[in-house]
């Protein structure tokens, strides 16, 4: 055991020994000095040492147990580290400057009281460390889904534990459901012997078998049976959750380190570093023959298509007379399935899309085109020309081919002005469009009046305010009561439950979302409140919102998202399915019709084409995000975690639909159309059905159409090219730069053999091989060099280096 000092001693700890006015006192100390400490945070360390030494105690982690945590930082080199509970910062300023001096990047501080927080942001300012520290205010569960949910961290390198005690094992399970503890990660906990911290030793000192056993036990709550006052020690006895399961499959190593309080009561720590398994290489042989196999044969695939050209004559036809049909947007993967399913469908698919003219689009190498068109782009548009030069290429190709149905696959630049074409192309043909008219498109395009029309139809909705300048931000974030304007008189102090609403009002997080098509906007996950007025009204200025650039600012809900795709003919739901939202919108794999979140989503989806009646024709997808934490749902609501067993299981659909949130509405089709592609008749039929099915009786509950959708054991869709970089280069890459470790790299490879073998390609068909080789021989290769000459690549490439590949 090392020797203390006793001159550095802290003050005795009293028995109320902290919120009771000394951290203010703390602030005013350290400011009183801010001259010879600023920018310096060994200065400031000591300043608040001095204070606990000469003033009051402070609950600090103190010199000698935050040297363990250093040392190991300095070993470990995390790029980014978490604290549960920061308290006045100092465990925060002496690990962030340990972090930033090893070359890490971000350090998060988890704090639940917004009054600690402040202290914290005010000391970590005067340190000179803001750049290095973000503060996520409440309670660490809550912080860590945030975290999880905006991408800001993908795995824990380190986490220093010091927070409600009875809190460290639900929040170390809950980091492992989310998978956020691989190899490697370190764990430093704090308190673990006294006031002591049974079930977390208890935890991390398990076998993996033991764990197993206690998954299917009725386990006690973590705050039960706990030594001490920790369990109440902030006031209350948390209600923490049995829900979060953790991974058994995960062993820690764990080692005690003795030291002392900052008082110089003596006190072991711990910390633990982790193991597990590592794969195999014969995977990495198997992926790469795969690769080789899949990209390099050229005549392979002109055999398969000789082959299936004799065989397509094999394929069902329809039933009904041959239609003609236009499908536009055949660049992207859900353009080409459309067409696909209606070409053995047995009807005649003429196909268009914008294409520059030196690098066609694979969709039109499609065999199930008749004929492929260029469009003229609606955008270089002066005084509207570019829209008539639009509209018109589309009437020429209609009335040339006397197409019957024009079924619009719109990106995201062209919807709007696809729903003025429909109106055009409906009025001077006799050709019907699957496109919502003009005034529809742009309700459900634009972030608030989509909200603000759900709202009206009586569903649940997140609050979202529109943003035009800072001040239409901060008016939200920060409302103020009438009576504290100085031109007003003095109105009678708020009831008890309004108190509590604004009080609410001012706790709620929430995101200021772009409401245009700027990506790198769009990434921009920060929550606000910021801690100060300022910082909040900084941030928000820094994205420039005016009445041209406007935002919404809409409530943070801490959960999943999921994105689905619907067919709406005469607002009745004919195609439907729902999958959770992947990274680059690149991963598919439909949620289980039985599902009680598919059956939310499917019930919302049809309560609002309903309400929108029989004018509501077009594509419609809603990304929704689901409150976990309201009813305690897990995976099991989805039925996407293949376990079963849990309590979403068996959630009841009415009381989903209060928790299930839609956060945006695209009306047009969803890359994860590409999860019908094995029911091409279905599909074919329910497209076709707005030629035939127009009486107004047809439009009652009792002659309802049954919804198609993707059977529960439709595969899950990637593309592979676009896996190839993300999942095999990228993380060579990054293994080079040592951003990731080889445990990483193994298991971005583990996933895409699994894809290759258990998952399908978003683009290949065997009897249509063609535009997946254009795709990934000419177009990708195409695109890459195109963008070296021009330099778009390299901005692109910081908004996210996977970006360029995205072909949805
Ligand atoms: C022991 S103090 C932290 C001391 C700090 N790590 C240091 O060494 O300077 C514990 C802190 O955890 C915070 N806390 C308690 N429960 C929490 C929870 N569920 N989530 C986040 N913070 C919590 C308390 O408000 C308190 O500030």
């Amino acid at each position: 055991m090392p020797h203390f000092d006793e001159k550095k001693a802290y003050a005795a700890q009293e028995d109320v020994f902290f919120d009771d006015g000394r951290e203010e006192e703390l602030v005013e100390f350290v400011k009183s000095k801010e001259s010879s400490v600023r920018d310096s945070p060994s200065a400031v360390l000591s300043a608040i040492d001095e204070f606990g030494r000469t003033q009051k105690y402070l609950m600090n982690v103190g010199e000698d147990k935050g040297r363990i945590v250093t040392d190991l930082i300095r070993e470990v080199k995390p790029a980014t580290m978490l604290e549960l509970g920061g308290y006045c910062g100092y465990s925060t300023i002496l690990f962030a400057d340990a972090l930033r001096s090893a070359g890490g990047k971000k350090y998060y501080s988890l704090e639940r009281s917004p009054k600690f927080a402040t202290v914290i942001k005010t000391l970590v300012e005067i340190a000179g460390l803001s750049d290095v520290v973000e503060m996520i205010v409440g309670p660490s569960d809550e912080g860590i889904r945030i975290l999880h949910v905006s991408g800001k961290i993908t795995r824990i390198d380190m986490m220093f534990l010091d927070h409600y005690k009875p809190a460290y094992t639900t929040d170390l399970k809950l980091c492992e459901s989310l998978g956020l503890i691989q190899k490697g990660t370190i764990l430093a906990a704090d308190n673990v012997i006294k006031p002591g911290n049974p079930p977390y030793l208890e935890y991390v000192r398990a076998s993996v078998e033991e764990k197993r056993k206690w998954l299917v036990e009725l386990r006690k709550k973590d705050t039960e049976n706990f030594p001490g006052k920790a369990a109440s020690q902030y006031g209350h006895i948390e209600d923490l959750s049995l829900e979060v399961k953790g991974n058994p499959e995960i062993v820690y190593e764990s080692r005690l380190v003795n030291s002392f309080e900052p008082t110089g009561v003596p006190l072991p720590a711990a910390k633990m570093p982790l193991n597990a398994s590592s794969p195999t290489f014969l995977h990495l042989l198997q992926n790469l023959t795969l690769i080789l196999l899949s990209l390099l044969f050229t005549p392979l695939l002109t055999l398969i298509t000789i082959l299936s050209t004799l065989l397509s004559r094999f394929h069902p036809k329809t039933q009904q007379l041959p239609k003609t049909i236009l499908v536009t947007g055949l660049g992207m993967s859900k353009g080409l399935i459309i067409a696909r399913a209606l070409h053995l469908a047995g009807h005649t698919v003429h196909g268009a899309d914008f294409e520059p003219w030196y690098l066609p689009v694979s969709g039109r190498f499609s065999r199930s085109l008749t004929r492929f068109r260029r469009l003229t782009s609606p955008h270089p548009s002066q005084n509207g020309v570019g829209m008539e030069r639009y509209i018109d290429s589309l009437l020429t190709i209609i009335k040339k081919e006397n197409v019957d149905l024009w079924i619009s696959c719109s990106g995201v630049a062209s919807a709007i002005e696809d729903g003025e074409a429909k109106e055009v192309v409906e009025r001077e043909t006799g050709c019907k469009a699957v496109q919502f008219d003009m005034e529809i498109t742009g309700r459900l395009h634009e972030k608030d009046r989509f909200i603000e029309g759900t709202r009206d139809l009586g569903l649940n909705v997140p609050e979202t305010y529109p943003v035009r300048f800072v001040e239409d931000a901060l008016a939200v974030l920060y409302p103020t009561s009438p009576s504290s304007r100085k031109d007003q008189p003095p109105s009678p102090p708020p009831s008890p439950e309004k108190e509590e609403k604004e009080k609410g009002q001012t706790e709620k997080k929430y995101i200021l979302k772009f409401t245009g098509t700027d990506d790198t906007i769009r990434a921009d996950m920060t929550l606000l409140p910021l801690p100060s007025r300022q910082e909040t009204s900084s941030h928000i200025s820094t994205l420039s919102p005016s009445p041209t650039r406007s935002f919404v600012l809409q409530q943070f809900i801490p959960g999943p998202e999921y994105c689905t795709h619907s067919l709406c003919i005469r607002g009745r739901i004919l195609l439907f399915t729902a999958c959770r939202s992947s990274e680059l919108l690149m991963h598919y794999r439909p949620l289980s019709p039985s599902s009680p979140l598919f059956k939310a989503f499917l019930k919302y989806t049809q309560i609002y084409a309903e309400k929108m009646g029989r004018e509501f024709t077009g594509h419609f997808s809603i990304d929704f995000l689901v409150d976990s934490s309201a009813v305690g749902l897990d995976e099991s609501a989805s039925g996407l975690s293949g376990k079963g067993e849990g309590k979403g299981k068996n959630a009841d659909v009415d009381d989903l639909m209060s928790t299930i949130y839609p956060i945006e509405c695209n009306p047009r089709a969803h890359t994860a159309a590409v999860l019908f592609s094995s029911l091409h008749s279905e599909v074919a039929d329910a497209y076709l059905s707005l030629l035939s099915d127009s009486s107004p009786s047809s439009f009652s509950h009792s002659q309802k159409r049954e919804v198609i959708m993707p059977s529960p054991s439709t595969p899950g869709y990637y593309w592979i090219g676009h896996d190839l970089i993300t999942r095999i280069l990228l993380p060579i890459l990054y293994l080079l730069q040592v951003k990731v470790g080889i445990s990483d790299v193994v298991a971005s490879w583990l996933e895409f053999r699994d894809h290759l073998l258990y998952w399908k390609d978003g683009t290949y068909e065997i009897w249509d091989p063609w535009p997946f080789w254009w795709l990934y021989v000419v177009y990708w290769p195409g695109m890459f060099w195109i963008s070296i000459f021009t330099g778009n690549w390299w901005s692109r490439c910081n908004v996210s280096t996977t970006k360029l590949f995205r072909c949805s």
